[in-house]
C-alpha cells in the first residue's frame, strides 16, 4: 500500500521499532488469552494459572502497545509534517505559469482537504498495528490449541477478506471520484467567498448557483460517500456474517465431528471473542485508509506535476549586488499561453495531471523533454535552454552546463528554433494555443521612465512578468547591463525588480527586512502616501490590511521603496488613486524613482499622463505597435 510505503520512506527504523513493539504486544496478548483460557478451564485439565503471570502479561500488553502507539504517532506526524513542507515547498518553487494553469482551487484542495485525509489514514495505522498484531498473536495460539481449528478458522478468514475486498474494490473507485468533486466544491466555495457581492446582489445569480454549482456538487459529493459508506457497511457486514456462520460451524458441527475436548472448545471461544474487538476496530478504520490512499495519489500526482517538470528550487543562486545603475534589453522576446486545448494545460477532473506517472509508465508522456510530442513543455527554467530563440520556453544555458531537468544525451529533444512561437501556426508547429504575445524589442533605461500602453488584452501584464522573470521567454533573450538571463542568474534577476501587479498580494508583516528601524522607515511613507491615520507599524507588523483598493496600493507602494531595487514596474499602480494621488504618482514619485537613477516601467491606460514617460511602448493583440519617444515634460525638465 501506498501509505506504507509512503511511511517507510519516511523512517524506516521508526516503522520497524514500531511493528516489533506491536508484535510482542500483539504476541503478549494472545499470551493472556491462554492465560484466561488457564483460569477458567475445566477441573482435571492440564493448565497451571498463576496471577503473577497474568499481572506481568498485561504490564507487556500495555507498555508494548503504548511504545508502538506512541512511536507510530511520532512518526505519523513527522511524515505529515514533511508532507507540509514539501508540498509549500513544491508550490514556492514551481514557476508562476504552471500554478496559474493548475488554478488555485486544485492547490488548495491538495493543501488542505487531502493533506487531511492523508493525516487522518496515517493517524489510523497506530492502533491498526496493534490490531494486525493482536489478530496474528491469538491466530497462533489457536494453532496451537487445534491445528484443524486453526484452518478451518483462517480459511473462513480469508474468504472474509476477499469478499470484503471485492466491495472495497468499489469503494475505493467511489473515493476517487468523490476526491474530484472536492476539487469543484473548493471551488465554488472560493467563488463564493470572493464573489459574494455578486451572489447577494443578484437573487436569480444567488439561487442558480447554490442549486446547481454549490449544492449541486456538495448533493454530488454525499451521494458518492454514502454509496461508498453503504458499499463498505455490506461488505462489513458480509464478512462479520462469514465468521459468525464459521463459529456456529466449529461449536455445532465440527466439535461434534472430531470429538474436540472441551477444553479447546473453551479455549476457541476465548480466541474468538477476544479477535472481535481488534477486527472491528481494524475494519472501521479500513475507510480512512482507502482515503488517505487516494490522497496520497492526488498530493503525489500534484508534486509530479511541479518536481518532474518545474524544479525552480534547483535554480542555481549567488549572492551578489544588484545591477547598478540596471539597463535591461529585450530582444526578440517572444511568449504565448497554452490554455486547457494545449496538452500542458490544467486537466479537467479525472483527468491526468501534468507530470502524474501510472504504473508502467515511468515518464510522463507528452513531455518533450523526454521525447513527447506535446505542443510544447512546460517552461522550466530549471531544465535550461541551448540557443537564442528557443522555442520551448527554456532560457539558454551557459556551455557546459544543463539543468537537472534538462534532456539527457541522445534523447529527442524540442523541435528545433524555426522562428515562430511554439503556438505559431507553420508546418513545423502545432495550431495556436493561446494568446500571443511579441516579438518585443526594447530598452528600459536607468534613470528613464518607459510606459506600456495598449488595449485590454493586449498583452501588457504578460510582458510584465516576463520583465520581472516570472515567465520565460520562449523566444529572444533578456539581457541586464549586457549580462544574458539564463538559468543560471534568473533568481538573481528576479532580485533586481520591484513590481507591483493589478493582482498584488499584501503581507501584513515585512518580512524578509531583517533591519534596524525599519518601524520608523515604514511609518515616513505611511505619511508620505498618506495613510498613516489608516494603519499603524510595530515591530514589522501592520495593524491592518483591510483597506480600500487605493489604500492598499499605496501599502504596497511603501513594500516597493523598501525594497529600494534598481528596477520598479507597475502595473495600472494608478488606477484606483483619486485624482490629486494619481498626479502626485505620475509627476512625484515616478519622477523621484527616475532621479534616484532607478530603472522605471509603468504600465498605463491614463494617457493624460503620457508626457510623463520618456519612451511609450505600444502593444497592440501582443503585437508591438510602436516605440516612441515621448515624455516631452520630461525631457524638458532635464534640459
Ligand atoms: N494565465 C493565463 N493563461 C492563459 N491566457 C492568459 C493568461 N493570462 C492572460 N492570458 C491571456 O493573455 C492575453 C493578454 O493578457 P494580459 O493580462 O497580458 O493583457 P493586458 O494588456 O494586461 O490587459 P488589461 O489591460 O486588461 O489588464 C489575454 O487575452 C488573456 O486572456
Amino acid at each position: 500500500m501506498k501509505l506504507l510505503r509512503f511511511l517507510i520512506s519516511v523512517s524506516w527504523t521508526g516503522i520497524a521499532a514500531a511493528v516489533v513493539m506491536g508484535l510482542i504486544g500483539g504476541g503478549a496478548n494472545a499470551y493472556l488469552v491462554t492465560q484466561i483460557n488457564a483460569a477458567v478451564a475445566p477441573p482435571g485439565a492440564d493448565t497451571d494459572p498463576s496471577w503473577q503471570r497474568f499481572a506481568f502479561t498485561v504490564a507487556v500488553v500495555i507498555v508494548t502497545g503504548l511504545a508502538s502507539q506512541i512511536l507510530l504517532i511520532r512518526l505519523a506526524q513527522d511524515a505529515i509534517y514533511r508532507l507540509r513542507a514539501k508540498l509549500s515547498a513544491g508550490v514556492v518553487s514551481a514557476p508562476l505559469e504552471h500554478l496559474e494553469r493548475l488554478g488555485t482551487h486544485r492547490l488548495l484542495a491538495t493543501l488542505t482537504e487531502d493533506v487531511r485525509s492523508l493525516s487522518m489514514a496515517v493517524s489510523a495505522i497506530p492502533s491498526m498495528c496493534v490490531d494486525v498484531a493482536t489478530i496474528v498473536g491469538c491466530l497462533t495460539y489457536l494453532a496451537v490449541l487445534s491445528t484443524p481449528l486453526f484452518a478451518i478458522q483462517v480459511g473462513a478468514t480469508l474468504i472474509a477478506i476477499g469478499v470484503v475486498e471485492s466491495f472495497l474494490k468499489h469503494v475505493r473507485g467511489i473515493f476517487r471520484s468523490a476526491r474530484e468533486n472536492e476539487d469543484d466544491l473548493l471551488n465554488s466555495f472560493h467563488a463564493v467567498s470572493v464573489g459574494i457581492k455578486e451572489l447577494k446582489g443578484h437573487r436569480a445569480r444567488r439561487r442558480d448557483f447554490m442549486d446547481r454549482r454549490l449544492l449541486g456538487t456538495a448533493s454530488e459529493l454525499r451521494s458518492k460517500n454514502i454509496e461508498a459508506g453503504v458499499k463498505f457497511s455490506f461488505g462489513q457486514n458480509i464478512g462479520q456474517v462469514l465468521q459468525l456462520a464459521t463459529m456456529a460451524v466449529i461449536l455445532f458441527g465440527v466439535a461434534f465431528w472430531l470429538d474436540l475436548p472441551q477444553e479447546t472448545m473453551v479455549g476457541y471461544v476465548i480466541v474468538t471473542t477476544f479477535l472481535a474487538m481488534p477486527m472491528q476496530n481494524f475494519m472501521s478504520r479500513i475507510p480512512d485508509l482507502l482515503r488517505g490512499d487516494v490522497a496520497l495519489s492526488k498530493i503525489t500526482s500534484l508534486e509530479f506535476s511541479m518536481e518532474a517538470l518545474h524544479d525552480e528550487e534547483s535554480l542555481p543562486y549567488v549572492e551578489r549586488p544588484l545591477a547598478s545603475p540596471a539597463e535591461l534589453t529585450l530582444s526578440g522576446v517572444a511568449y504565448t499561453y497554452l490554455t486547457e486545448q494545449g496538452q500542458t494545460g490544467p486537466p479537467p477532473p479525472g483527468h491526468r495531471e501534468p507530470g502524474h506517472r501510472e504504473p508502467g509508465h515511468p515518464e510522463p508522456p507528452g513531455h518533450p523533454e523526454r521525447g513527447g510530442d506535446s505542443a510544447r513543455p512546460d517552461v522550466n527554467w530549471a531544465a535550461g535552454g541551448r540557443s537564442e530563440g528557443v522555442p520551448d520556453g527554456r532560457l539558454p544555458q551557459r556551455p557546459g552546463r544543463r539543468g537537472p531537468a534538462g534532456p539527457p544525451p541522445g534523447r529527442k529533444g524540442p523541435p528545433p528554433p524555426d522562428g515562430r512561437g511554439p503556438g505559431a501556426p507553420g508546418p513545423a508547429g502545432p495550431p495556436p494555443t493561446g494568446f500571443h504575445l511579441g516579438p518585443i524589442d526594447a530598452v528600459f533605461r536607468p534613470g528613464e521612465i518607459t510606459f506600456i500602453v495598449g488595449g485590454n488584452g493586449s498583452g501588457k501584464s504578460t510582458l510584465a512578468k516576463l520583465i520581472a522573470g516570472l515567465y520565460i521567454p520562449q523566444q529572444g533573450t533578456i539581457t541586464l547591463d549586457g549580462e544574458r538571463i539564463d538559468h543560471e542568474n534568473v533568481e538573481w534577476f528576479r532580485q533586481n525588480t520591484s513590481a507591483i501587479f493589478t493582482d498584488f498580494h499584501l503581507f501584513d508583516e515585512y518580512l524578509g527586512f531583517d533591519r534596524p528601524g525599519l518601524d520608523d522607515e515604514v511609518q515616513r511613507y505611511l505619511e508620505m502616501l498618506g495613510i498613516a491615520d489608516k494603519v499603524t507599524v510595530r515591530d514589522g507588523r501592520l495593524s491592518t490590511v483591510a483597506l480600500s483598493q487605493g489604500q492598499r496600493k499605496r501599502l504596497a507602494l511603501v513594500t516597493a521603496m523598501l525594497e529600494d531595487r534598481p528596477i520598479y514596474l507597475f502595473d495600472e499602480w494608478a488606477a484606483d488613486q483619486e485624482p490629486q494621488f494619481r498626479d502626485r504618482f505620475y509627476r512625484v514619485i515616478l519622477a523621484d524613482l527616475a532621479a534616484r537613477g532607478k530603472t522605471v516601467i509603468v504600465i498605463t491606460h491614463d494617457d493624460r499622463y503620457f508626457d510623463a514617460a520618456d519612451t511609450l511602448i505600444k502593444l497592440e493583440v501582443g503585437v508591438q505597435e510602436r516605440t516612441a519617444a515621448a515624455g516631452s515634460a520630461r525631457r524638458e525638465g532635464s534640459e
